[in-house]
């Protein structure tokens, strides 16, 4: 009997595929720092029965109607906008993702960003390494404090809910929004609900941490940052597609709001000749925020055996429903 071909759309250690070796016909894009190209996917999609993906390979109609045997869309990544799950689902495609492993690794970044951002870290290092260290002085870097203020967390799910842990630590005061409310959370966390706008106008912090969908899609807008306090600072880990950039870059430039710290990006990766680099008051990381060795590998391991399930007739451990 021939064995399923899966196509992994990246490259990734040998360690974590070696299991699988003589079960399947693994294929592999040979690049780790290279996102596959679409005519390669394509061509590959004609005979896999399965496809390991990342968050830079879209997968629209076009290429799961060459996809005759696939059978499985395994992504590495919690986030799904990638793939178009509906008409995977249409043609009976199973779509995974990969949650819970990736979330405190995730929130301990996004909580990094919040302070580098307050504290203005990035901007202090460069300033040493510039050699413009003169003396010590009453307002030099002067940042903003976190402790004891309040954080507005949009997107309430699982990386919300362990952002909202840390800044219990420091004694913040929680606010969150969602579609629903999450009572579970509201008693754990000690959060308290409130609808966006008010969310925007009484936090100090706002932090996106939604799914990039329909409705999140250019949510914080010039309307957003203009409800927000002049003092406001911006945190976005979820996805660039939620902020309206050239607002974001209006709003930093004209003082509406203090700063920003940004993982994400609407169309990444970024160059430095981006508008929102030519800003102090944002701090930018390159989509980090579940990259610790622990959590990536964690990750390729439940997307492959979330295969291993499909392939052998099972449910998968992380459906995408
Ligand atoms: N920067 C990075 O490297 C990483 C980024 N991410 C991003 O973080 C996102 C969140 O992950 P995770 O916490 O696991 O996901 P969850 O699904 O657990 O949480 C998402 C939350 O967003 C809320 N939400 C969805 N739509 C809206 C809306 N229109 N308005 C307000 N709230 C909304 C949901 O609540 P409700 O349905 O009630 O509205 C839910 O509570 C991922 O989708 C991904 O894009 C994740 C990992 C790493
Ligand atoms: O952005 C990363 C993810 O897992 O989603």
């Amino acid at each position: 009997m021939s064995r399923p071909r899966v196509y992994m759309a990246r490259k990734i250690p040998e360690k974590i595929w070696m299991p699988y070796k003589d079960q399947w016909d693994i294929q592999m894009w040979p690049y780790e720092d290279l996102p596959v190209s679409r005519t390669e996917l394509f061509q590959q999609l004609k005979q896999a029965d399965a496809i390991f993906t990342t968050l830079t390979d879209v997968v629209d109609q076009e290429l799961m109607d060459n996809g005759k045997h696939l059978k499985i869309i395994a992504n590495m990544a919690v986030g799904y906008d990638n793939i178009d799950v509906e008409y995977a689902h249409k043609k009976g495609i199973i779509v995974t993702n990969t949650p819970d492993v990736l979330t405190e690794s995730t929130a301990d970044l996004t909580f990094a960003l919040l302070l580098a951002a307050a504290r203005r870290l990035v901007e202090a290092n460069q300033y040493i390494r510039e050699d413009k260290w003169t003396t010590w002085s009453p307002l030099f870097m002067a940042g903003t404090d976190v402790h004891h203020k309040t954080i507005g967390i949009v997107g309430m799910g699982r990386i919300g809910e362990a952002v909202a842990h840390r800044a219990k630590g420091f004694h913040m005061n929680v606010l969150y929004h969602n579609r629903r409310r999450r009572p579970d959370a509201e008693k754990r966390i000690g959060a308290t609900y409130v609808p966006f706008e008010d969310l925007l106008e009484q936090s100090d912090f706002v932090v996106c941490m939604t799914p990039l969908t329909r409705e999140t899609e250019g949510l914080f807008d010039r309307k957003a940052f203009q409800k927000m306090k002049h003092t406001a600072i911006f945190i976005n880990t979820s996805r660039g597609g939620t902020v309206n950039e050239q607002d974001l870059y209006e709003a930093l430039k004209e003082g509406k709001i203090l700063a920003a710290g940004l993982d994400v990006f609407q169309h990444e990766p970024i160059g430095k000749d981006h508008p929102l680099l030519q800003l102090d008051n944002v701090t930018a990381l390159p989509h980090i925020g579940s990259a610790t060795k622990d959590t990536r590998y964690q990750m390729m391991k439940l997307a492959l055996e979330n295969i291993e399930l499909v392939l052998n007739g099972k449910k998968p451990k992380t459906p995408v429903t």
